[in-house]
């Protein structure tokens, strides 16, 4: 940037075609070149308030920050206002936000909280830096091409051994050195894998976050878990180090919810078993390796097989309002031989493979909904903060302020139900959560995807038109309004998630409970 200095006066001269100059945030920049190419128009620039004027406020209101990061943006500076300092400093990157409410409680300044130790702390930092530096650009790019997320992320994340980090706390985490060595695996616990899942929520980008191992995330542990040891070491090493990625193939057009309603159907064979049928909306079906697939076996039990693509395996893009990078597929196996060994759990209990991932995948699913929740309660504040309407800042309106109110008061809540469930799994084994915690993990997960709803209605509302735009001010708000629905119905619909909640709960009622 240039280090000319001018006063006030001297850039006012520069206020005609051909030589146009403004101030934003005490900086001046020539737009005489780009007046013509500006996308907002021409016309706008050369009203007397702004040609030659400090633009900072009328800027502020139609463009985001970043609009002034672009280099061929940078490259209009000529200089800084004699005497005035840059007002408006964006956070650094991997840094804290210091709007309020745009951080959990436990980072924020001057608040406590009883469940994060220092190599929380020091993870949080070094996973959002490794976010916004690795992910963030990667992603933006995938939603705009819609191509799958790049092998480069992927080795990346490989890396750090950010794949097997995010399948939790665990066995596999054993001797591998996590994120450089600032946890330790015998450190690692479900609120690291929260801050994973707040922080990787903020790239908003919500079919590029699915598509980042989301079919991993749920295809892999049933493999871990059940799978034989000869398929699981050859199958978690190739995972986690980025090279293959996993998908889960239960649901049909079919059946949903009702897993029990399959009907892809695995004939015996001579050593194994010939597979037919068809799956629906497979996150990471178009891309992925291998398919933990739920099948129908002759005798009608439900068995659950590893399938590796290969002849028989088609699979093909679902259009969906997320982007295409999610890789949601339809899937038909066609007469697909698969070895014995490739049986996870027994033949016939099925099920309770199934049932065994839900928990983990629903509660993954709220820490993200959350994490997203949150960057829009900060994208609002800051936009009511620096839109003028009628000569005020939008949050002197009331209605606006009531908005807000109902915003954060649902992003507490749910990130305050949130941790104490994950305390809860911290403190016990995983049979127990699968009693314990699978009611109030259904009922957290259906709470936070409507309050998300809410949220997403309200933030439109107060965007305006720039809420259902795909691009400027109020672009976080259109995608996270368009995308909020997938958190609301994978991993089970929210009457599905409410009913179960509250079967778990009867269940549990004693017997002598009377008014
Ligand atoms: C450094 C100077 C400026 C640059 C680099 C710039 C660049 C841009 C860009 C890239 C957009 C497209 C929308 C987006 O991506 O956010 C835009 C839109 C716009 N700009 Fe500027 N602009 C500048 C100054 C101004 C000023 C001083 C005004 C004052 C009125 C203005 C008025 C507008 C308007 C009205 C739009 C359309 C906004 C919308 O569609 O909501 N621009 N500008």
């Amino acid at each position: 940037m240039s280090a000319k200095t001018f006063s006030l006066e001297e850039v006012a001269k520069h206020n005609k075609e051909g030589d146009l100059w403004i101030i934003v945030d005490s900086k001046v920049y020539d737009l005489s070149k780009f007046a013509g190419m500006h996308p907002g128009g021409l016309s706008v620039l050369f009203d007397e308030e702004i040609a030659g004027q400090d633009a900072t406020e009328a800027f502020f209101s139609l463009h985001r920050y970043e609009v002034l990061e672009r280099p061929q943006y940078k490259r209009l500076v000529v200089g800084t206002i004699t005497g005035q300092q840059q007002q408006i400093i964006p956070r650094a990157v991997g840094g804290l936000s210091k709007v309020p409410y745009s951080e959990p409680a436990w980072l924020t300044p001057g608040y406590y909280s009883p469940y994060y130790k220092e190599h929380h702390r020091r993870f949080q930092a070094a996973y959002r830096k490794f976010v916004e530096e690795i992910i963030l650009p990667d992603a933006q790019a995938r939603e705009e091409d819609g191509k799958r997320p790049s092998q480069k992320v992927f080795d990346e994340m490989a890396r750090l051994n950010i794949i097997a980090m995010r399948l939790g706390p665990g066995p596999h985490l054993k001797g591998l050195e996590l994120m450089g060595g600032i946890v330790k695996p015998e450190e690692f616990d479900y609120f690291h894998e929260l801050i994973m899942g707040q922080e990787t929520a903020k790239i908003n980008a919500r079919g590029y976050n699915d598509g980042l191992g989301g079919g991993t995330y749920i295809g892999l542990p049933p493999i871990m878990n059940f799978g034989k040891p000869a398929l699981r070491n050859k199958i978690v090493p190739e995972v986690f180090g980025g090279k293959k990625l996993c998908a889960l193939a239960i649901t049909e057009a079919f059946a949903g919810s009702d897993v029990a309603g399959l009907k892809c159907h695995a004939k015996k064979v001579d050593g194994g078993w010939r597979v037919t049928g068809t799956k629906k909306w497979i996150t990471n079906g178009t891309f992925a390796d291998y398919f933990t697939v739920g099948c129908r076996t002759d005798q009608g039990g439900l068995s659950v097989l590893l399938i590796e693509r290969g002849p028989g395996v088609e699979t093909k893009q679902i259009k969906t309002p997320y982007s295409t990078t999610a890789g949601t597929a339809y899937i038909t196996f066609d007469d697909v031989f698969v070895p014995e060994e490739n049986l996870l759990g027994e033949e016939n209990k099925g099920l309770q493979v199934i049932l065994s991932n839900f928990n983990h995948e629903r509660w993954g699913m709220t820490t993200a909904s959350v994490g997203a929740q949150r960057l829009v309660v900060e994208e609002c504040l800051k936009w009511v903060n620096q839109r003028k309407v009628f000569g005020k800042p939008l949050h002197s309106q009331a209605v606006i302020r009531s908005k807000l109110a109902a915003m954060i008061s649902r992003v507490e809540s749910a990130q305050n139900w949130l941790e104490n469930i994950t305390y809860q799994m911290n403190h016990m084994k995983y049979k127990d959560q699968a009693n314990y915690l699978a009611g109030p993990i259904a009922l957290c997960k259906k709470y936070a995807t409507e309050t998300a709803q809410e949220t997403a209605r309200d933030a439109v509302q107060i965007f305006g038109g720039r809420g259902i735009t795909k691009t400027g001010m109020g672009r976080f708000i259109e995608h996270y309004h368009r995308t909020v629905p997938f958190d609301a119905v994978l991993g089970g619909a929210e009457d599905v998630l409410g009913d179960l909640g509250v079967r778990q709960a009867l269940r549990k009622m004693p017997k002598d409970a009377r008014l």
